[in-house]
């Protein structure tokens, strides 16, 4: 069946609605996989109206009644976006959103006897499930699209073997390496610096996050501080590491040939012991005043970081980062291990949500700085499949984190505050995922970026909040 061409302004509608229709079928996924849908479910048993409950008489009765109306919109954004997609977008755009379009009747029917019967827990979990493939293929559908909208303007054909590194001579970024003597402020500053300070908060939100949820208020403050600083030495010991398995990289690369052993400001002999120093103070920290699991993942982390990633991963594999991705989201299984003393389902899958997020955040710095990995010799995803896959799979990562959270919301007691805080930022964060398919610059990259650490941050907090307070 041939595609009916269309204009630049019907596409962009197309897109516009397509992507709005996704998020709201997101909302509709993650309010009812909170425990805030599971109230309104009881205090509205009748279908398709509320008996005798109006739309805003009480708050159970308000969320049923929006996850309705929204469900009715919603329907005709997927009918909407499924017609135009057979009349227009290539075939396997066609496929993706007739998913959708064909289970959302299905999806209807079994919401009905779910509101209707008490909501059993297998139907309303078939429910969740199909509300879940209806949004992934809603945003494959929009990946496809986006993709065949915005190719790439220049150069970007995928490489055929590993990029390999510059030539140390092409190395004309850093000052002149060489042992530099430094006041004792900049020798501090340079000693700061080799332990990543700019990751940490984010990578301790995870662990807090975790720590909020395993235990909610019975959360002790020596818990959080023996842990966070246990975790805040630990990500210092392994940056350390890293920087010193990196630094004659790190020379090649404008982003770091500023670093302080790139530039040899610090002794490599004087990094390793300071990388040592932090990594055991680390784990006495979590063995004598968290426990012994807590250490153990400690230990797991800073050698997954320093050694699988940076030195096996980094260099050898397109999929460094989302393997890689694996060090960012043990501090999830540190926190509730430091609360209890285990590992339980909900740390696993907010391990899983920070494990889908990496590779959504780390792609767009990719985008950025794609010709100084290339240098680096790093394989790179937009170094070796090209940008155009690259924001794809950015698409395809961030669905992934979301669907991860709409998943926590259902294996653990968390509210609308969450379900807000995923839907909104969730929104910003596509929304300036698909301004870089468009605009195809590093600032559109780096406000990616930079909404994914907002995504990933408020959601984390609200997580604390929800747990802590609400
Ligand atoms: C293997 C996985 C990851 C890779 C390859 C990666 C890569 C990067 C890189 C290259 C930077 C820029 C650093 C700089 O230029 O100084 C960065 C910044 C950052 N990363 Fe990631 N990252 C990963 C995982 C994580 C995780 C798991 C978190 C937190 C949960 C995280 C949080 C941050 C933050 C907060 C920043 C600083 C942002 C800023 O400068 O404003 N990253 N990341
Ligand atoms: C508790 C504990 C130790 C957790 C480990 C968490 C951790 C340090 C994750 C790594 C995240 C990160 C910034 C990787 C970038 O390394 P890169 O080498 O790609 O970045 P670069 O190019 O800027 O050096």
């Amino acid at each position: 069946m041939s595609t009916e061409r269309i204009g630049d302004r019907q596409r962009s509608r197309f897109l516009a609605v397509l992507a709005t229709t996704a998020i709201g079928a997101y909302l509709l996924v993650i309010a009812g996989a909170t425990t805030a849908l599971t109230d309104a479910t009881a205090a509205c048993s009748t279908w398709p109206a509320c008996g005798g409950g109006y739309p805003f008489e009480g708050t159970a009765v308000t969320i049923a009644w929006t996850h309705r109306l929204l469900a009715l919109v919603v329907g005709a954004g997927v009918l909407y976006s499924a017609v135009v997609a057979w009349r227009t977008e290539p075939t396997r755009v066609r496929a993706a959103l007739s998913v959708p379009a064909l289970l959302y009747p299905v999806q209807i029917g079994i919401g009905a006897v779910v509101a209707t019967t008490g909501a059993p827990a297998t139907l309303s979990a078939v429910h969740l499930l199909l509300g879940t493939v209806i949004f992934g293929g809603l945003l494959v559908g929009l990946a496809w699209s986006l993709e065949r909208r915005f190719p790439t303007r220049e150069r970007d054909e995928p490489l055929t073997k590993s990029p390999e590194p510059a030539p140390e001579a092409d190395a004309a970024f850093g000052p002149e390496p060489g042992p530099r003597p430094a006041g004792i402020r900049a020798t501090l500053g340079a000693y700061f610096s080799l332990m990543k300070p700019r990751l940490m908060w984010l990578l301790c939100l995870v662990a807090a996050a975790a720590m909020a949820l395993a235990v909610g208020p019975a959360l002790t403050v020596d818990t959080i501080v023996a842990t966070l600083l246990g975790g805040v030495l630990a990500i210092g010991a392994s940056g350390t590491f890293n920087h010193v398995l990196e630094r004659d990289i790190d020379r090649r690369m404008k982003r770091t040939a500023d670093r302080p052993l790139a530039t040899e400001i610090v002794p490599v002999r004087n990094a390793l012991a300071f990388g040592v120093l932090l990594g055991l103070a680390s784990l006495a920290t979590f063995y004598v005043f968290v426990n012994a699991l807590a250490a153990l993942l400690g230990l797991t982390a800073i050698v997954f970081y320093s050694v699988i990633y940076t030195l096996v991963l980094k260099p050898n594999t397109v999929q460094n980062t989302v393997i890689g991705g694996a060090a960012g989201a043990l501090p999830a299984l540190i926190g509730w291990a430091a609360a209890t003393g285990e590992i339980g389902l909900p740390a696993l899958v907010l391990a899983g949500v920070i494990f889908c997020w990496t590779p959504a955040h780390f792609y767009n710095l990719a985008l950025a700085y794609k010709d100084d990995y290339e240098r680096g010799g790093f394989p790179m995803m937009p170094v070796v499949r090209g940008e155009r896959t690259t924001r794809k799979h950015i698409v395809y990562y961030l669905g992934a984190t979301l669907i991860g959270a709409s998943l926590l919301a259902a294996v653990d007691t968390l509210g609308w505050l969450f379900a807000a805080t995923s839907v909104v930022f969730g929104a910003v964060f596509l929304y300036e995922v698909m301004r870089l398919h468009r605009e195809q610059s590093r600032g559109a990259a780096m406000r990616s970026f930079h909404a994914s650490n907002a995504y990933l941050g408020t959601l984390l907090l609200a997580i604390i909040v929800d747990a802590l307070v609400l």
